[in-house]
């Protein structure tokens, strides 16, 4: 089981602080969303606790079933679907999901052809993802996420993009990360969101804007 734990963190750009003196532990089993108007610190909060942005201030720990985890084998366990981290478009999605699935593997049993499937987008396999919409970028960015092994998923404007359809699709998969159906260990998810239908599931809501 995986748990991050935020002692203290600060993050300063320029002569800005945009948050400090953020504690938390969050743990496995259970959903956190970050709420704030735009530009409060949502996304950079994040990717704090992701570990791909240092702190100014404070530390971050990781661990695994009670033992610290090195900095560098953070990112084994995080799979982030982001408006700012892109897709390789230059590859058709069976591709890029064979390609992913070598640093992250996908769930146990899962093949990207299954995954595809999941998506919705078997019609599309053979696509390069350049000439995808903009809301199957989205569905796919999201299913690298859903469907990867990865204990912890951080979903940042996870709806962006995305029709009825796509946000229904949405709504059934991410229930099923902290509850899984399928007996997989239940995971950890961190959501940035300013949309309630995006987290109406998730009870710990936590507003950024407490730590200006
Ligand atoms: N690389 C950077 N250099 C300087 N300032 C930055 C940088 N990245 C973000 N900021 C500033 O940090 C603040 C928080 O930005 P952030 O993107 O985390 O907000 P957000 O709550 O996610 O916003 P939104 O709801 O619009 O996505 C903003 O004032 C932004 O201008």
């Amino acid at each position: 089981m995986v748990t991050i734990r935020a002692e203290q963190i600060g993050k300063k750009y320029r002569k800005e602080w945009i948050f400090r003196r953020v504690d938390l532990t969050l743990s496995a089993g259970n959903s956190y969303t970050f709420v704030g108007p735009n530009g409060s610190g949502k996304s950079t909060l994040l990717q704090l606790l992701a570990g791909s942005l240092p702190s100014t201030e404070g530390k971050l720990v990781y661990e695994q079933n009670g033992r610290p985890l090195e900095p560098d084998d953070w990112f084994r366990q995080i799979c982030i679907a982001a408006p700012y981290l892109e897709l390789v478009e230059e590859l058709t999605l069976d591709e890029l999901l064979t390609f992913h699935q070598t640093f992250k593997p996908f769930s146990a049993g899962l093949t990207p052809a299954m995954v595809a499937d999941r998506l919705l987008l078997t019609h599309a396999r053979h696509k390069e993802i350049k000439y995808f919409s903009s809301g199957m970028k989205q569905r796919v960015k999201l299913g690298l996420a859903f469907f990867a092994e990865a204990p912890v998923v951080i979903l940042d404007e996870p709806t962006s993009n995305l029709d009825r359809q796509g946000a229904a699709w949405y709504q059934e998969q991410v229930r099923q990360l902290i509850e899984p159906a399928d007996g997989r260990p239940p995971r950890l998810l961190l959501i940035g969101s300013n949309q309630p239908d995006e987290y109406d599931f998730c009870p710990n809501v936590l507003d950024v804007t407490r730590w200006k």
